[in-house]
């Protein structure tokens, strides 16, 4: 559980040009499934390459707490001797996600489907965000969600004691959701149908298909994506190698993009369509980034990359595109700070009910950086500063947010004056190694005394 009780200022300043390798730790996402499958699996699924980040962290305790006996093993390598599906047992205390919204979705999707109760909690963050679109669905299996006002945590799942099969169309574009409601139609009876407009991360699916479970994707005449799942289905154990997570991968590529004489190498990031939307963004606008060696690496298709600094220019993002680089607008934001010309973020309303509201939070700490910016409801519009660089000299507020604290730290190893944030705390969330990373590749990063 991450209680970031007490902050931790951190702060950054223009630094020498960035070198060397940025091996970044594995992506957040496949790690919480890989725990997950690991305990619905008959036996022993072993993991390598698992981020000990703390809302995965959350996640395999949460997952010991529903019967699985989850074990480290050394560093990143870890053990699930599952309880096959239909095995979990009611857990005998609250549990605790942390800052994770993915941990207590999914979860949440996990239980609702057995004839038990579990009650959920999570940090200042997660206890602010909505969770009636995940229970929602759940109650479309013959889940009961009583939570906060407007379903927010603490919240206790009745899980279902005869669960019927679901078909639900997603009303967000949410792999959250999606991967919510495949979770309770693993151990319901029949197919479970999943139709999303807009393709989210398809972790959930990929893993689950390696896992033994029959998962058909098709794609609808109206170009929706519909994802059929069978019930009941006995998931076999796997070796699951985590790739390393593009998500985290975007804070030295977009560092070494903005502080002049860098050049770096960043092994095995993913080419995922649906998760390397910031990597095409950066490209068109005119990122020096060379995809090398393109291979298969735990099942997704990933590339080392070699980037260099830039002069960039401004461009409008396509909306189609959020759902495919989601985490990664608040970085996005800060590079287009030292863009040359305006860069345009529109279709992301969904970035104001993350770990904070990110157009806020991002369009707060750009101003007191001295970069303009505009945003409305779904909008964020950032005017690069371009040749006259990009002022900094503030400190900028986190709000429980790992993105939002890494994204500020980059800005300020590119400008002209330290940046401070107020609490680099929630970096531990998904990027435990991030302060040593960057000043191993050469940027001055550091906590306050
Ligand atoms: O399914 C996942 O692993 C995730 C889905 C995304 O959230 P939404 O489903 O809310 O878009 C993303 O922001 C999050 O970091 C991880
Ligand atoms: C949104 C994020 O995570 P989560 O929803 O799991 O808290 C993130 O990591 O940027």
């Amino acid at each position: 559980m991450s209680s970031h009780g007490t902050p931790i200022p951190m702060t950054s300043r223009k630094s020498g040009p960035l070198k060397g390798t940025a091996a970044v730790p594995g992506d957040k996402s496949i790690s919480h499934r890989a725990l997950i499958f690991g305990a619905m699996a008959v036996g022993e699924t072993r993991i390598t390459g698992l981020l000990e980040g703390e809302d995965v962290l959350d996640t395999a305790k949460a997952m010991q707490a529903l019967g699985a006996d989850v074990v480290r093993e050394g560093a990143g390598e870890w053990t699930v001797h599952g309880v096959g599906v239909g095995g979990f047992t009611e857990p005998e205390d609250v549990i605790d996600c942390g800052n994770s919204g993915t941990g207590v979705r999914l979860i949440m999707g996990c239980v609702a489907t057995y004839d038990f109760c579990t009650s959920f909690t999570g940090d200042g963050s997660l206890r602010k965000r909505p969770m009636a679109r995940v229970t929602d669905p759940l109650a479309l299996f013959g889940a009961r969600a009583v939570g906060r006002s407007g379903g927010r945590l603490p919240l206790t799942l009745v899980g279902a004691a005869e669960p019927v099969p679901v078909e639900y169309e997603t009303p967000v574009p949410s792999a959250q959701v999606k991967s919510a409601v495949l979770f309770a139609g693993l151990n319901a009876p029949g197919k479970t149908v999943v139709i999303e407009k807009e393709a989210t991360r398809d972790h959930t699916e990929r893993m689950l298909t390696g896992f033994g479970a029959e998962v058909v994707t098709e794609t609808t005449p109206e170009g929706y994506n519909k994802i059929t799942l069978t019930g009941r289905p006995e998931l076999t154990p796997q070796e699951v190698a985590v790739p390393r997570d593009p998500s985290s991968a975007a804070f030295p590529v977009c560092a070494a993009l903005i502080v002049e004489g860098s050049e770096i190498f960043v092994p095995g990031v993913s080419q995922n369509l649906t998760r390397n939307g910031l990597y095409t963004t950066l490209v068109e606008m005119g990122a020096d980034i060379a995809f090398e060696n393109p291979r298969e690496e735990g099942g997704e298709p990933v590339a080392d990359l070699r980037v260099k600094y830039s002069k960039l220019k401004g461009i409008d993002v396509p909306p189609e595109r959020a759902a495919s680089m989601i985490d990664e607008y608040p970085v996005l934001s800060v590079v287009a700070a030292f863009a040359e010309g305006t860069t345009v973020m529109k279709g992301v309303k969904e970035l104001r009910v993350k770990e904070s509201d990110r157009i806020d939070a991002m369009a707060r700490g750009l101003e007191a950086c001295g970069v303009e910016v505009e945003e409305d409801e779904d909008t964020l519009i950032v005017h690069g500063c371009g040749a006259q660089g990009v002022k900094g000299g503030a400190t900028c507020a986190t709000h429980i947010d790992h993105r939002i604290a890494m994204s500020f730290l980059v800005l300020g190893m590119a400008a002209q004056e330290p940046v401070t944030v107020d609490d680099a705390s929630p970096i531990a969330t998904s990027f435990p190694v991030f302060e040593k990373l960057m000043t191993d590749l050469g940027a001055d990063v550091k906590r306050n005394n």
